[in-house]
This record gives C-alpha cells, sequence and structure tokens, in this order.
C-alpha cells in the first residue's frame, strides 16, 4: 500500500502544512486603465503575487532601473503609446525576467518571433478569459520553481538547449548523461519530479530507465517524457507501453516541449490533488482514517514489535459544541489538528473520527509516551478562541506487541476508555 504525503508545494499549502508566503512582484505594463485593473484584480486574488502597474514604457523603465527590486514575471501589453513596436519586451527580456505578451491582434509571424527571443506565451486580448490565461501562466511559472526536473540525454548541447527551455519556465533544472547516473540520480534524490529522457544514451537507453523507474513503486508518480531523434516511428509507442508519461520527437518546436511538458505535470498534479482530498481530512489537516490504516498496517508489516498506538479523545466535547455552538467546536477540532500535528511531528497522525485521534509511533512505548505528555501539558496551559476555552484531552496507549495492527488499536481504545473512566485528561497505559 502507498504512502501518502503531499507532494507538490500547492498540495502543502492547501493542507495548511506550509505556512509561509513567499511574495512575488509581476510587473504589468499596459496603456489601457481597464485592463490593468483586470490584471490587477486577478493577481490579486492570488496572495504571493502584488502586482506592480505600470501604464507605459518609460514608467516601466524607471521601475527596472531599480536594482533593488526583483520581478517574478512581467505582462506586457505589446503596443504601448510611446513604444509602439514592442521595444518592452526587450525591455523586460533584458532584465531576464519571464515575460508574457499581450496584444490586441493576432499576427502568427511576430506571435513565432517573439517566441523565438523567448517570451513565454502570446496572447490575444480578445475575451475575458485570455485575462485568466495570462494568470495560469504566471501561476505555472511560480509552481514551477519548486519542481526539479531530471534531464538525461548523452549530448552535451541538446542538454543545455532543454536546460534552457526548462529555465524559461522556471523549473530546477539537473542533469544526467546516460541512462545509469539518472538512474543513481532519482534514487538519491526523491525531490525529482520529472524526468525527461532520451532514447539512445550509453549504459542504460532511455527505454530500459523507463521500464526499470516504473518496475519500482518509488517512482510511480514521477513524470516522464521520452525523446528521441527522428526515425523510429515505433519509439513512442515504445516509451509510453513502457510507463512514459508522453514522448517528444526530436528536433522539437518548443511551445510543444513546453505544452508537453506542462500537460504532462498539470494531470499528475491533479491525480495527486484527488489523492490529498482522499487522504486528508479538511477541517483538521490530518490523515483521515483510511490512511491511517493503510499505513499503519504497513508499518506493522515492517516492524511490529517496535511499534506503539495512542487514541486521543477531547474531554466533554459534546459540552462545549452545546455551549459555543459547532462553528466554535469545529474552530477547535481545526486548531488541535494543528497542535497535533506540531506535537507529532514524525509520526504518523490522523484524525481517527469525531473528535478522536490516533497516533502511531514506529519506537518504543517511553518515546510516544514523552510526546503525548507534551502535548496535553500543552493543551492545558493554552486558550483557544476568544471564548478562552480550555481543552483536556484522555489518552489510551498500547505499547506491547500484539498480533495485528487493529488488535493496538483495540487495546489503545480500551486503555482510553480507562482514562475516561478514571476521570480524564490523563494518559493510561499497559507499558
Ligand atoms: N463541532 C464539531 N463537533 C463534532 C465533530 N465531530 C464530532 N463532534 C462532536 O463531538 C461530541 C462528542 O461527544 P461524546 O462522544 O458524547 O463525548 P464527549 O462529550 O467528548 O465526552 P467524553 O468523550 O466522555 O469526555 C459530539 O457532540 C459530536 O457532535 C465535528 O466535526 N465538529
Amino acid at each position: 500500500m502507498k504512502k501518502y504525503t503531499p507532494k507538490s508545494a500547492d498540495a502543502a499549502f492547501q493542507y495548511g502544512i506550509v505556512r509561509m508566503i513567499v511574495e512575488r512582484k509581476i510587473l504589468v505594463v499596459e496603456d489601457s486603465p481597464v485592463v490593468l485593473k483586470v490584471l490587477h484584480h486577478l493577481l490579486s486574488r492570488n496572495p504571493i503575487f502584488t502586482p506592480v502597474l505600470c501604464s507605459c514604457y518609460k514608467e516601466a523603465e524607471s521601475k527596472l532601473s531599480d536594482t533593488e527590486e526583483t520581478y517574478f514575471a512581467a505582462i506586457v501589453d505589446l503596443n504601448l503609446p510611446d513604444a509602439e513596436n514592442g521595444e518592452i519586451v526587450d525591455l523586460v527580456l533584458s532584465h531576464k525576467i519571464p515575460c508574457v505578451v499581450l496584444t490586441g491582434n493576432f499576427d502568427d509571424t511576430l506571435r513565432l518571433s517573439l517566441l523565438n527571443k523567448g517570451v513565454l506565451d502570446y496572447i490575444t486580448k480578445d475575451s475575458r478569459y485570455s485575462f485568466n490565461h495570462v494568470i495560469k501562466v504566471v501561476e505555472r511559472l511560480s509552481k514551477n520553481q519548486g519542481i526539479k526536473v531530471l534531464v538525461a540525454e548523452d549530448s552535451s548541447t541538446s542538454r543545455l538547449f532543454i536546460r534552457i527551455l526548462l529555465e524559461q519556465y522556471r523549473f530546477n533544472v539537473i542533469e544526467a548523461e546516460n541512462g545509469q547516473e539518472a538512474l543513481a540520480k532519482l534514487e538519491e534524490d526523491s525531490d525529482i519530479r520529472m524526468l525527461i529522457t532520451d532514447y539512445n544514451m550509453p549504459l542504460v537507453n532511455g527505454y530500459e530507465l523507463v521500464r526499470m523507474l516504473r518496475y519500482n513503486a518509488r517512482f510511480q508518480d514521477l513524470v516522464i517524457i521520452g525523446l528521441s531523434a527522428e526515425g523510429d516511428n515505433a519509439l513512442s509507442a515504445k516509451f509510453i507501453k513502457a510507463g512514459a508519461n508522453d514522448f517528444l520527437k526530436k528536433p522539437f518546436y518548443h511551445e510543444e516541449f513546453h505544452c508537453r511538458v506542462v500537460h504532462s505535470l498539470e494531470a499528475q498534479e491533479m491525480l495527486e490533488t484527488i489523492r490529498d482530498l482522499a487522504n486528508i481530512d479538511p477541517l483538521t489537516k490530518l490523515k483521515n482514517r483510511r490512511c491511517l490504516f493503510d499505513e499503519g498496517e504497513q508499518l506493522f508489516s515492517n516492524n511490529s514489535s517496535e511499534m506503539s498506538v495512542a487514541m486521543l479523545d477531547l474531554d466533554h466535547f459534546k459540552s462545549i459544541n452545546d455551549t459555543y455552538g459547532h462553528i466554535i467546536g469545529d474552530e477547535l477540532l481545526e486548531a488541535v489538528g494543528q497542535d497535533i500535528r506540531n506535537a507529532f511531528p514524525d509520526v504518523l497522525a490522523c484524525r481517527f473520527g469525531g473528535e478522536e485521534f490516533c497516533v502511531v509511533a514506529n519506537a518504543g512505548g517511553l518515546h510516544l509516551h514523552n510526546m503525548l505528555e507534551g502535548f496535553l501539558d500543552g493543551l492545558r496551559s493554552k486558550e483557544f478562541t476568544d471564548a478562552k476555552i480550555v481543552l483536556t484531552c484522555s489518552v489510551g496507549m498500547c505499547c506491547q506487541p500484539k498480533d495485528s495492527f487493529e488488535e493496538l488499536i483495540r487495546v489503545a481504545d480500551n486503555n482510553l476508555y480507562e482514562a475516561k473512566r478514571l476521570g480524564r485528561d490523563r494518559i493510561v497505559s499497559d507499558h
């Protein structure tokens, strides 16, 4: 069974695991006040973006001359009143800022020349969806920054070309000269999210590499794109049958390259979001009961003799709901979820149901007992919400070896009832 961990920074944000927000300034150069207003509104909806608005070339030039400021990306109107021939694009690119071009009319030749210059996208202002598309491109850039891509390719020229294309989209790129080196890098660095691999490589070729990776459950979420020189028409199917997500024939046009890279990544991210939704309790942001049993059984099968389990249940929670209402009750559960994540950082901590939680440690009972004491002390000394509500919690532990994971839970649950019977706010353990 698969161990669940949120992979993307976005998922981590969504589930409240990452709290720090990094501000990213987006330069917007556009002479139409209406378009400026729309872009400002759309960008401001994402808390990490700070739009910096300019209505002409001169204003943008002056902003960019301030060397203290760094811009994450720029959205520019191609035809400005004081720079009618797209000079703004060269200005922005000369500062090495990723640039999205907005234009009033579509011109295929101009579009190609701009993309060849290194512009990320060329978008016509023909409907309100165009502006959403611009924001999507900038958001994608922001996500890409945290994504490590391994390029496995024996030709240094090709490797460099692919690196440049990926870095244009702000991916974090690492390289390997052959399949064997790629495999070693993937084994040692679990942060690599995507592999772009050539077919013809010494030692281990791209096809063998993909097959080896897909045999290993650890690499099931790795996004793989195969590359090959022109000629072998059967190769694309071969790569995809071996488990690659997509395939590109060289020489490829860089817009197609980016589309395929982003498309494959987004498909994978969607899958992970669905998995997050299936595994994380939305209120407490703790793993849910189904995840507890999946991961708990796995821990048990790896090391059943050194396993300890605790069941935690908030005391008199019904009277808190009755006194303050369910909304406040929910706020408390949310805050307790955060406290549990903080108090048990390296162990499996889940919401078992209602106001009951379960913590599973792959270690002896003493270690878990100490962590639980710390958590209960923290809870007693805290006042929740404006109503200064004090919470306590009863805990049942099972630390003696048992025949199954379910049996560990059952014994911990019995001890929890004993803790309640003895007056609550305490730990009852079998150690
Ligand atoms: N607000 C809120 N309340 C919940 C949620 N899940 C369960 N509860 C409430 O938790 C309370 C649990 O009550 P009981 O099982 O009677 O236990 P208790 O009042 O905590 O008493 P002891 O466990 O004996 O200390 C019930 O009132 C449930 O409605 C939830 O998601 N939100």
